[in-house]
């Protein structure tokens, strides 16, 4: 398991023999604008859906490290401060690789959001997400962002990518998880 992983103080026994990967979903907020900076995905896993930036952490870097460089490779924005607001994990029917995915959120960066290869940036309100054109996990776990609690979920989806047949997520007082 890598190191860096959380997965150890999450997940049952059965969950812990899968391979895990590694990936960041980073939220810029507009606090004063009630806004939340999306992005409509061009290529890849995802395409075509809203949601946050991120991808997979490399080797040599720490998790938060890959949220900051992820976010400014596909949105040119650089975050001065990162908020850690939540761990998911994603199991998908016939794969043997779990997603193991960490979510910040950021008020403070420094840039305009411009339009990547990867992403076209788009302004929305907080309460407003375009969910029918995100994953279908998202509108389970954002309003705990809303709120600002801390969270972990866990879902189980079909190989359609889109049908959860099980899901465990609730609200944490930390993940600032230790031995
Ligand atoms: C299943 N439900 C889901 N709900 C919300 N968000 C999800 C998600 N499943 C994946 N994500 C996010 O989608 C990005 C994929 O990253 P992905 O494009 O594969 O990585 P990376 O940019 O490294 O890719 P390249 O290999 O360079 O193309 C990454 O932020 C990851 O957290």
């Amino acid at each position: 398991m890598d190191p860096r992983s959380v997965a150890k103080y999450i997940e049952d026994a059965e969950h812990l023999q899968m391979a895990h990967r590694l990936y960041t979903l980073i939220f810029p907020l507009d606090r004063q604008a009630n806004r939340v900076l999306l992005g409509m995905k061009k290529r890849g896993f995802g395409k075509n859906k809203y949601n946050g930036f991120g991808g997979k952490v490399e080797a040599h870097e720490t998790i938060a490290a890959g949220a900051m460089r992820e976010l400014h490779e596909e949105s040119g924005l650089s975050a001065r401060s990162l908020d850690k607001h939540g761990i998911l994990f994603f199991y998908f029917e016939g794969d043997s690789v779990a997603m193991e995915v960490h979510v910040y959120v950021t008020g403070e960066y420094a840039g305009r959001a411009v339009e990547t290869d990867e992403m076209r940036p788009e302004w929305f309100d907080m309460d407003g997400m375009p969910f029918e054109k995100m994953w279908a996990d998202d509108p389970e776990w954002w309003p705990m962002v809303l709120e600002g609690k801390r969270f972990v979920g866990r879902f189980w989806f079909k190989n359609d990518m889109v049908t959860i047949t099980r899901r465990e997520v609730a609200p944490v007082d930390s993940l600032e998880f230790s031995g």
